[in-house]
């Protein structure tokens, strides 16, 4: 049975923040309301994109409405990409980890298409065996569903999995499952959300730390 890596997307591969900040911020414009800081978008980021937009209109008293969130996708799909980076060593690690055989996947809250549209952009797409969004099954993190469902579809099993991410909604997510995980700390959490995972301080930890896991 192969070895599966899950990679949560947003501050976790991605530094995607930028981008999201830029859309909600246009989004906001559009209705007469401020901007946010930096680590305004970056506390509202995780749950994916309704839950984004909601936070978004409670904090500027807006009401919220889905076709807010529609408006707000329609922008944002169209610049996914324009200032999202994968984090600095992220695709030299996906390279390594998938030159020792492991499969690899995403496993994130942000829509699929979406997703799909940046990795594909970001040349990242032929390093993946998987992509599950938030809206790709009836579940998403920290829903246990999630992983083992995207699992389920790759023909792997939660024994010889793990997942990593940067929000407590991986590592409760991984839990749940019976997936090991690693929290990424160079993304958008704070160190109490690794909630007792490992802890990676830099992408290139990663090798070192998946090659430690004892699976199965
Ligand atoms: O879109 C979000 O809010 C979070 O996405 P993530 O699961 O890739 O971090
Ligand atoms: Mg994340």
């Amino acid at each position: 049975m192969d070895r599966i890596a899950l990679f949560d997307l947003d501050g976790t591969l991605l530094d995607s923040a930028p981008d999201l900040h830029s859309a909600l911020d246009r989004l906001m414009a559009r209705h007469d309301r401020p901007g946010f800081s930096r680590e305004e978008v970056w506390r509202m980021i995780g749950d994916g994109v309704t839950v984004l937009v909601q936070r978004a209109c409670a904090a500027r008293n807006l009401a919220f409405s889905p076709e807010l969130v529609a408006d707000f996708m329609a922008d944002y799909e169209a610049h996914a990409a324009d200032e999202t980076r994968p984090f600095p060593g992220i695709p030299e690690v996906l390279a390594a980890l998938r030159a020792e055989g492991w499969r690899l996947a995403v496993c994130t809250n942000k829509p699929e298409k979406a997703a799909r549209i940046i990795l594909d952009d970001l040349g990242l797409s032929p390093l993946l065996d998987g992509i599950g969004g938030g809206d790709s099954f009836p579940v998403r993190k920290p829903h246990p569903g999630h992983p083992l469902g995207l699992l389920a579809r790759m023909g792997g099993e939660a024994s010889q999995s793990v997942l990593i991410g940067d929000h407590q909604n991986d590592t409760r997510a991984a839990k749940a499952a019976g997936i090991a995980a690693i929290f990424a700390a160079w993304g958008y959490g704070q160190p109490e959300m690794a909630e007792g995972a490992p802890v990676a301080s830099a992408p290139g930890d990663l090798p070192g730390l998946l090659a430690g896991l004892r699976l199965g």
